[in-house]
């Protein structure tokens, strides 16, 4: 797929997840910014009322959560952020309803959890939920359950939850929408200068500077949008990003922002959910000949090819494969509880007893991961 195929995705979409960033809705003096809501609610009205439907992923909790609790700055500290958050969530919603409610729309709260994507059977079930309110026509809008969420499960930024929640409702296309109207070869804040229009590969990201958010608001920056990009297009779902002033643009002609192009087919929900949801409990060394077999030769890894073991996983668990450089390079469900490897390890399939001869990971159960 091409840049240009990305925006054609776009405006012939029948459903898309569009997401907005905190620096789009929230400004450090005032909080929530009621105008900037109900212009971005005007283009995904225009949308809904074309029988487009559109689930809106919206970041802007903590930074609404500000002026209400009297906060001078943007929280640093968890507890502080869950109970920015906590507040804010409430303002947003209602903002949101109230300015749906302008065209007569309905619009349903989605809290999602890590562990809600992460559970296969939470998966399922989400699934459901959103395939229910769009059926009857309502708009869901969906951020992190920040008030439950702890540092270690969170999401942190909205960009990744973005990409999983398209997968997950089999959007057609991601729409994210930022303060900055595409990505630039450094931040354009620090006097970058050349716009990024297409990304068809990791070519077109090299040489790159990837910064993280100067607007104070934001936490990802263009670092968690881009690696939200690309995890959205390796599961053959393509990319606009584009700012949120040109959000009728993007989201109707879809002539404006950087395209990335969606690669190959769509990754089935199961693989999807193995390589980019679920929680990994434990990793795998490989040694570069696994490497090689498991991501360009999409074979099974073999005890020969693991060089070691992290973690206390059970048979069936989802594991990270990382190779020697300590990137990891996919995800798979091992085959082995921890306990039963460090015998195998290292050893070719003939030195191994019989009734322990068996794949690692299954190469249908497998996901390689692009770096
Ligand atoms: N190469 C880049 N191209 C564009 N923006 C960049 C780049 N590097 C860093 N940024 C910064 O990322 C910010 C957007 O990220 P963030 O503030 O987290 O947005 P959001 O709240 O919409 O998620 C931009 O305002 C910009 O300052
Ligand atoms: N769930 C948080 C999102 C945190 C955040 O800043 O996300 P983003 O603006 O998308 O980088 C909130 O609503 O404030």
């Amino acid at each position: 797929m091409t840049g240009s195929a990305s925006r054609k995705a776009v405006t012939e979409a029948n459903r898309v997840v569009v997401k907005v960033g905190s620096s789009a809705l929230t400004t450090a003096e005032d909080g929530l910014d009621r105008a900037k809501l109900d212009r971005l609610v005007d283009a995904i009205a225009g949308r809904v009322k074309q029988n487009v439907q559109v689930v809106l992923v919206s970041s802007g909790a903590i930074g609404a959560g500000i002026s209400p609790l009297a906060l001078p700055v943007r929280p640093r500290d968890l507890a502080t952020q869950q109970a920015a958050a906590s507040v804010g969530q409430l303002a947003l919603a209602h903002a949101y309803a109230e300015s749906f409610g302008r065209y007569s729309l309905t619009v349903g709260q989605v809290l999602l959890t890590s562990d809600d994507v992460a559970r296969r059977a939470h998966y399922r079930n989400a699934q459901r939920t959103f395939s229910r309110l769009l059926a009857l026509g309502a708009v869901p809008v969906v951020n992190e359950n920040d008030t439950v969420a702890t540092e270690e499960i969170r999401f942190g930024d909205n960009d990744r939850l973005a990409a999983l929640v398209a997968h997950l409702v089999g959007a057609d296309a991601l729409v994210l929408l930022s303060d900055v109207d595409a990505l630039y070869d450094g931040d354009p804040r620090h006097g970058a200068t050349r716009k990024i229009t297409e990304v068809s590969g990791a070519a077109d990201l090299a040489g790159l500077d990837i910064g993280m958010s100067s607007s104070g608001l934001g936490t990802g920056g263009m670092v968690s949008k881009l690696s939200a990009a690309r995890m959205a297009a390796a599961a053959g779902i393509p990319v606009l990003l584009a700012s949120s002033g040109d959000a009728e643009r993007a989201l109707s002609a879809a002539d404006v922002g950087t395209a990335f192009a969606a690669a190959g087919s769509r990754l089935t929900a199961r693989r999807f959910w193995l390589g980019y949801a679920a929680g990994a409990t434990g990793r795998l060394h490989l040694d570069d000949g696994a490497v090689a077999a498991v991501v360009r030769r999409r074979r099974s890894l073999l005890a020969a090819g693991v060089t070691g073991i992290d973690g206390d996983f059970v048979a069936g668990d989802v594991v990270d494969l990382v190779d020697p450089e300590q990137r990891v390079v996919a995800r798979g469900v091992v085959g082995f509880d921890a306990g039963e490897l460090p015998d195998l390890i290292g050893r070719s399939s003939h030195q191994i007893p019989a009734d322990l001869r068996r794949e690692v990971v299954h190469a249908d159960d497998l996901v390689p991961l692009t770096p």
